[in-house]
């Protein structure tokens, strides 16, 4: 079965601004696929219009076989709870718990506010929140307030979270750009090695490259807006690299255009 499958998205911002360009792809369930492309490229738009957070000008998404359409709200929301999104910035709510920041993550799957979640929270799902926690390896920092750890065990209660979820598809969005080298590696084995045990569809955005070749099967690179390249990561070196980034290398091409975003920001509010 197709995870995902991507028709011909156009997203127009500000009737002038194309930010996507006529993406088309399919992904099969359990595939890891990194996102490629410079700054500006318009992954985070892509990644923003798969969860319906953003409404394509044209074209549509289907994830795990349904329609992603801002339309159908509740539709939308059975949709997304099976899909476990990763942050660079982690997202895990600072002066609380580990334990209950990995229990937010079956929010919605019980109907308590969050201020008294973690009082009402049954049995089981407490079990499971520290069976998440046992598998990112950081059940003896339960009782933790989230805002003493290091950014990669951060990430790891981030992903814990995202696993109380038992999500189908995982978005993992630039999840190891804050992080020291060392660190960023344990998140990857993690992430790919959770994909890999439950069969989980695993969509990354990267600007590694060889983090990119390890730790995904197949790339899906884009360049303005529209899919430059698609194939297995063992076509990619230096060649491939200058094609999409150009000499400047994945890091630096992307500075004049983000330079250039933050002053169009600027001269517009
Ligand atoms: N809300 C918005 N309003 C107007 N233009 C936008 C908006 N969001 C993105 N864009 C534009 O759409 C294009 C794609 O941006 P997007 O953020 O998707 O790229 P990206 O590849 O994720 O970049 P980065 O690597 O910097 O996150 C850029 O030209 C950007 O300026």
């Amino acid at each position: 079965m197709n995870a995902i499958e991507v028709n011909q998205i156009r997203k127009v911002y500000n009737q002038r601004d194309v930010a996507l360009n006529g993406i088309s792809f399919t992904i099969k369930t359990g595939e890891s696929i990194v996102i490629l492309g410079h700054n500006g490229s318009g992954k985070s738009t892509l990644f923003r219009t798969l969860t319906g957070f953003e409404e394509p000008t044209e074209g549509s998404v289907k994830l795990l076989g349904r329609g992603v359409d801002a339309g159908k709200r509740n539709h939308l929301r059975e949709t997304r709870k099976k899909v476990g999104m990763v942050f660079q910035a982690f997202g895990l709510v600072d002066n609380v718990s580990v334990f209950q920041n990995v229990l937010f993550g079956a929010l919605g799957q019980v109907k308590f506010a969050p201020a008294t979640y973690s009082l009402f929270a049954s049995d089981a799902l407490r079990e499971r929140a520290m069976e998440c926690l046992d598998r990112v390896g950081l059940a003896h920092l339960s009782e933790r307030r989230a805002d003493r750890l290091s950014g990669g065990q951060k990430q790891r209660i981030a992903i814990a979270r995202m696993l109380m979820q038992d999500p189908e598809i995982i978005l993992a969005d630039e999840p190891i750009a804050s992080l020291d080298p060392k660190a960023g590696r344990e998140v990857m084995e993690l992430l790919k090695g959770i994909a890999e045990e439950r069969n989980i569809t695993l969509l990354m955005i990267l600007h590694q490259l060889p983090i990119a070749k390890k730790y995904a099967d197949r790339f899906i690179a884009l360049k303005n807006g529209e899919v430059f390249a698609d194939g297995d990561v063992t076509v990619i070196d230096e060649n491939f690299e200058t094609a999409l980034f150009g000499n400047a290398g994945p890091e630096e091409a992307s500075s004049d255009e983000t330079s250039q975003h933050i002053e169009q920001e600027a001269k517009s509010s």
